[in-house]
């Protein structure tokens, strides 16, 4: 892969370089609740401008429908992006259209700018080659130069991530080249006990690692969202959680070859449960009560993992050699559910593993908690991106920075 320095000795000062970053942040409204992603992309940008290129910086953010939707806008990320820079950054109010191009036409070397959140555009995201690639070709008519620093996003084969990158010379930006180095790591040299700790809430892209996964941990660990299809594949009732049915038949096969292959596959013995989903702007108190994982109530929702499981799992990471962690093990962003987070986070660092944290939200749980984010081995800002990797699957992003 070419990277930033041999795009610099190519020279890139006057030429339009454009940035796929993942600047997909968690918002409460319009603030940004944790900019561990801006700030992780911000050096990249900061040397391009350095270099004398005109910066365009696009991503994602969340996931719209395929056309404008305010509550998505990449506004308060460009603000923050301009506070970190120290220095203005402009705003287009739409990806590829007039604002857009004006934008694009008017940098004057060493200026930044951001375009409006990619997936306001169907032909991001589709699945239809020639759509995707009619707008890849709208974003490759804005710029001279790519280059793929959107670590969290290389899993996704989207117009911007993998159809630009075909269209315009390319490099990695400087954070891909880390995030790779690090877990390419976790693929060759791997300090055991190797323990897989699971949760989150994007349960179907991540319940699809465990097959290879299986291959390569010596013990995996399931909290957050996840747990419950596990926990109904075991034949208890999960009330109103979480739950991915069609994935049932899947954990079942899971659950059966971990026992064969001598992994331990450990799942939640008690969750905190409640009739409804937390308030997570008011913070209101939500009162939960603790059930046992096999005994959750047929009207009430698992929303963190009980305190015997806390234990159990920091008893399970004390010895670990190496920790790849993604997913919060609850709604973390309420306090009466951040306690099963909170404590996996802090198994972490007792033990004396490598401990990798991967993902946006594991991430900003960790951050937002109010542990170091300096004391983990290191953070990744991919989750699913992160984990694919560590599957070996070819990674559509940085495939088509190879080529
Ligand atoms: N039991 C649960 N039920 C519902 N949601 C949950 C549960 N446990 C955790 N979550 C939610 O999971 C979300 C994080 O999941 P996600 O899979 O996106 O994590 P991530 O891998 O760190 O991030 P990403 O994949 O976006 O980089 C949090 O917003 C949290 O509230
Ligand atoms: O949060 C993430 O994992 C990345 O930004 C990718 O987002 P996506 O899962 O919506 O594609």
């Amino acid at each position: 892969m070419k990277t930033i320095d041999d795009l610099a000795t190519e020279g890139v000062a006057g030429k339009r370089v454009f940035v796929r970053a993942d600047l997909n942040v968690p918002l409460d409204g319009t603030e940004i609740t944790d900019d561990g992603r801006i700030r992780a992309v911000a050096p990249t940008i900061a040397k391009l401008a350095e270099l004398g290129a005109k910066v365009i910086v696009a991503s994602h953010l969340g996931r719209p429908k395929g056309a404008p939707d305010p509550a998505f806008s990449l506004a308060p990320a460009a603000t923050r992006l301009g506070e970190l820079l120290g220095k203005d950054v402009a705003f287009a109010t739409d990806t590829v259209g007039e604002s857009a191009q004006a934008v694009a036409a008017g940098l004057a070397d060493g200026q930044v700018a951001v375009l409006e959140n990619l997936r306001f555009n169907a032909g991001e995201t589709s699945k239809d080659d020639a759509e995707r690639g009619a707008f890849a070709d709208q974003l490759a008519a804005l710029a001279d130069l790519y280059v793929g620093d959107g670590f969290g996003a290389v899993h996704r084969q989207h117009a911007s991530v993998y159809d630009l990158p075909k269209r315009l010379p390319h490099a990695a930006g400087d954070l891909i080249a880390t995030e790779v180095g690090v877990l390419k790591k976790l693929t060759e040299d791997v300090r055991r006990p190797y323990v897989v700790v699971l949760g989150g809430a994007k349960v179907s892209d991540k319940l699809a690692v465990i097959d290879q996964l299986l291959e390569k941990a010596d013990r995996i660990l399931v909290g957050g969202g996840m747990a419950y299809t596990f926990l109904k594949a075991k034949g208890h009732e999960v009330g109103i959680s979480l739950l991915q049915e069609d994935q049932v038949p899947a954990c079942l096969e899971y659950l059966a070859r971990a026992e064969k292959r001598g992994v331990e596959f450990v799942l939640p013995v008690d969750v905190l449960v409640s009739p409804e989903f937390p308030d997570l702007k008011g913070k209101t108190p939500a009162n939960p009560t603790t059930v046992a994982a096999d005994a959750i109530p047929a009207d009430q929702e698992g929303l963190d993992i009980g305190p015997k499981t806390r234990e159990l799992y920091a008893e399970m990471l004390a010895d670990a050699g190496t920790v790849f962690w993604n997913g919060p093990m609850g709604v973390f962003e309420h306090p009466d559910y951040a306690g099963g987070t909170k404590a996996v986070a802090q198994g972490l660092l007792n033990s004396k593993a490598f401990t990798v944290v991967g993902g946006g939200d594991s991430a900003a749980a960790v951050r937002l908690l109010g542990f170091d984010e300096n004391a983990f081995g290191h953070i990744s800002t991919g989750g699913g991106a992160s984990l694919e990797y560590l599957e070996g699957k070819t990674l559509p992003g940085l495939a088509a920075l190879e080529d």
